[in-house]
């Protein structure tokens, strides 16, 4: 159907800037600001849902929770620190929150006196982390609540006149905000946009296009996700005719594709994850320390988005001093470690064409080159890895990554079926690199069947 605030392209972008978006694969997601300081707990009682929805879950008068920017002095930030541990853990960009559902600015906005300039901090945090950042080679994003419980214009759905004008007074303000991050921060790659899921914005395509555009107009090769965008009739993510808005899909959150299906990987995405069950800010009750991630599950994720072209967005909820929980650097810190030994099998790859899912793990492959890599994820109890190849491909050799190198020779099973014997090698999550040959011609030929 004809629409005029729908999909701008029915192709994935080939321009330098989005591969190079696709080839960095993991990144870093920062959820921070005065959520961190209660942490999910009010008036001595812990709240057992996401640290950053305290305001709502505890049912906090906007006020009151106001007055937590007099607090906030983040006495331990060092957006350097921040910088160096993300290199340390390999990601090769980072997401950060500009302003979350609370309305509360990290950088010294223009447009309302909610922002980190007036608190006893009194600092630019946005422009002190995409500078250390950028010194630390790391590409940052900027993420943008359009939802926003402080700001008085604000309406979740439009059911008069007033809502009508107060809404459209809260877009301008939004749109205005926007503009003043991509003037103060020109080197920024893109927008992640969240809070827009209510009937109000909606109802308003056409302003989250005109986003879109604006943005793009102030810094050419801005990447924005689908999150952003409704079209003509409301759709979300995907407009009325099915196709993708925005440069990549960011629909998978706290969740990744599963069953692995192949189809995914036709379009540009990102999954975006908590090391906690579902807290995004720093949560420091016991609620969600129990549920944290492992640094093998969080591998098994990369190596999960990278198998089917997609990125993965690993979030961090920094404590509400601005220190990053010591937890959470050991978990950094051992990614990194993994990623620098493996990185090979993840930056810059994508899904292993005519390979079929093994089961155990998942095969990865650069566009237009013949080596592929396996990433054992899964420990085969047999100790034996079995590995079906494309037809009329042979393996000849599969080569450890991690040092000391270890060179496996495969077993032929059958045509295009070859098997490794893993011996003792230690239960961490492996990866090999496959050397294939086009299967030589058979040295017998099948039975006729009609002899
Ligand atoms: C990355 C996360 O994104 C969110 N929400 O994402 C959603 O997509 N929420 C949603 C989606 C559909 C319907 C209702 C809510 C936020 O609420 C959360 O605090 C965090 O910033």
């Amino acid at each position: 159907m004809e629409l005029n605030y729908g999909a701008s392209r029915q192709q994935p972008r080939q321009d330098a800037a989005m591969q190079r978006f696709r080839e960095h694969r993991f990144g870093q997601f920062v959820h921070w600001g005065l959520y961190a300081m209660p942490a999910g707990y009010w008036q001595g009682t812990e709240y057992r849902f996401a640290a950053e929805f305290l305001q709502k879950t505890a049912n906090i008068p906007e006020p009151e929770w106001a007055e937590l920017a007099q607090q906030f002095s983040a006495e331990a930030f060092d957006a350097d620190a921040w910088a160096a541990l993300a290199a340390r853990s390999g990601v090769k960009y980072a997401t950060f929150t500009t302003k979350h559902h609370d309305g509360f600015c990290l950088w010294p906005s223009q447009y309302t006196d909610f922002h980190s300039g007036n608190t006893p901090a009194a600092r630019d945090f946005i422009g002190e982390l995409v500078a250390a950042y950028q010194r630390h080679g790391i590409d940052v994003y900027l993420y943008y609540s359009v939802l926003d419980w402080h700001h008085p214009d604000w309406r979740y759905r439009l059911e008069s006149a007033e809502d009508q004008q107060a809404f459209k007074r809260y877009l301008d303000f939004a749109m205005n905000q926007l503009v003043e991050l991509a003037q103060r921060y020109p080197s920024v790659k893109g927008f992640w946009f969240d809070g827009t899921w209510d009937e109000s914005v909606k109802a308003n395509g056409r302003w989250t296009w005109e986003v879109e555009q604006r943005l793009k107009e102030l810094i050419p090769g801005l990447i924005v996700s689908s999150r952003l965008r409704a079209d003509d009739l409301g759709a979300r993510h995907r407009d009325s005719n099915g196709s993708l808005m925005g440069d990549y899909e960011s629909g998978y959150e706290r969740r990744l594709p599963d069953p692995w299906d192949r189809s995914v990987c036709e379009q540009d995405w990102e999954a975006c994850m908590t090391i906690p069950q579902a807290s995004w800010g720093y949560h420091a009750g016991p609620w969600a320390k129990r549920t944290r991630k492992s640094a093998a599950e969080l591998i098994d994720m990369i190596a999960h988005c990278t198998s089917l072209s997609g990125n993965f967005l690993l979030n961090f909820g920094p404590r509400g001093d601005g220190s990053i929980d010591p937890e959470d650097a050991a978990l950094a810190e051992q990614i990194g470690n993994w990623l620098a030994q493996n990185g090979a099998a993840i930056y810059g790859k994508g899904v292993a064409t005519n390979w079929s899912y093994p089961g155990w793990g998942y095969y990865t492959q650069e566009a237009d080159s013949e080596t592929v890599y396996a990433v054992v994820t899964k420990w085969p109890t047999a100790r034996r890895l079995r590995l079906q190849l494309p037809a009329g491909e042979r393996l000849l050799a599969a080569t450890l990554l991690r040092e000391p190198a270890l060179q496996l020779n495969p077993q032929e099973l059958e045509t295009s079926l070859f098997e490794l014997e893993l011996g003792n090698s230690s239960e961490e999550t492996l990866v090999f690199e496959l050397t294939t040959a086009a299967a030589e011609e058979q040295s017998w030929t099948e039975p006729n069947p009609d002899v």
